[in-house]
């Protein structure tokens, strides 16, 4: 085998609680991800010598600075492999969104040269090597629902809350995470998500309560600087959504829906302004 595809999928905070700030310039933090339908394609084609990588979005890096690339260093140097990589990426997942987009891409790499390398590391060693990358790579590999603490790697599989209907607007403001949790106040959190409480919703798969309780602490950030972010959970909301909300570090908002009726209204309503509107469904 010479060529692999690999589909990198996006995701979602359904909640997002900042517990502290560590000596290392992280955040512990807790917070409910699940995984989207929404994916970027990478196709991995063995190579004798170094990395190549192509993308269809000029957003991306194709150098070192690249996360694919990082992932293919740290998994090349774990596993003593001198072969190179001609990775590229069909980018549909929006760029610095809040969907881990590019942990996405480093998950679907380390899996890609898993089999292509013929390594046969079980999926707990993709994940440990994975949170070297990025703290969302973890996630991204384990894919579903999960309850995440830690910097975001002390994962917690959680039932299936598949097939459920969201709208995502991305207002097209490029938000890092690295500047949103600078920025961040961790002594001066206003509202909290009640994680047992969604936790008990998701194990009944119940997305009226889960869409009632959803809360990210980071949009104390980003809503100050961005009043966009705050527009667009109020039109979600006006159109029928059960309950909207900012995606991880942002700026990407999203809504739950139960009926698609109202969710296509909203996307024509939001479309008018927003250039990025997608339909996903949690998987
Ligand atoms: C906010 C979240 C929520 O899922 O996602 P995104 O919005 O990026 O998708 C994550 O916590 C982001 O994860 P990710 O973007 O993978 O983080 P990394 O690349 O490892 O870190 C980027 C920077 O964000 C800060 N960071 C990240 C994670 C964390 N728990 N605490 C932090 O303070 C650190 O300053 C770090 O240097
Ligand atoms: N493969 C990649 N896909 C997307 N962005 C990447 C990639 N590699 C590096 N980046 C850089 O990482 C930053 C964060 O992008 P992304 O992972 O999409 O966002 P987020 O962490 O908000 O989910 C971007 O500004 C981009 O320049």
């Amino acid at each position: 085998m010479n060529e692999i595809q690999i589909e990198a999928y996006g995701k979602v905070n359904i909640s997002l609680d900042v517990i502290g700030k560590r000596k290392d310039n992280y955040h512990e933090i807790e917070t409910i991800m699940q995984q989207i339908d929404l994916k970027d394609i990478l196709t991995i084609r063995d190579r004798k010598n170094e990395i190549k990588i192509e993308c269809n979005n000029s957003l991306v890096p194709l150098d070192s600075s690249n996360i694919v690339h990082k992932a293919f260093r740290v998994l090349s140097e774990k596993c003593h492999v001198k072969r190179g990589a001609h990775i590229i990426i069909e980018k549909n997942i929006p760029v610095a969104a809040g969907l881990a987009g590019g942990s996405a891409n480093a998950a679907a790499t380390l899996k890609g040269l898993n089999k292509l390398w013929n390594l046969n590391l079980t999926e707990a060693e993709l994940m440990d090597i994975g949170v070297h990358i990025g703290a969302d790579v973890p996630f991204c590999i384990m894919g579903g629902t999960a309850l995440a603490k830690g910097i975001g790697e002390k994962l917690e599989k959680l039932d299936s809350f598949k097939d459920h209907m969201l709208l995502l607007a991305n207002p097209g403001i490029e938000v890092t995470s690295s500047h949103v949790y600078s920025v961040f106040d961790v002594e001066n959190i206003k509202n909290r998500p009640q994680t047992d409480t969604l936790l008990k919703a998701i194990q009944k798969n119940d997305i009226y309560t889960v869409s009632k309780n959803m809360v990210n602490v980071l949009e104390q950030v980003t809503c100050k600087e961005y009043k966009e972010i705050e527009k667009i959970k109020e039109d979600m909301i006006k159109c029928g959504a059960l309950g909207s909300l900012m995606s991880g570090s942002g700026p990407t908002v999203f809504g739950f829906f139960d009926d698609e009726d109202k969710l296509y209204n909203c996307k024509r309503i939001l479309e008018k302004r927003i250039e990025k509107v997608f339909i996903a469904r949690t998987i």
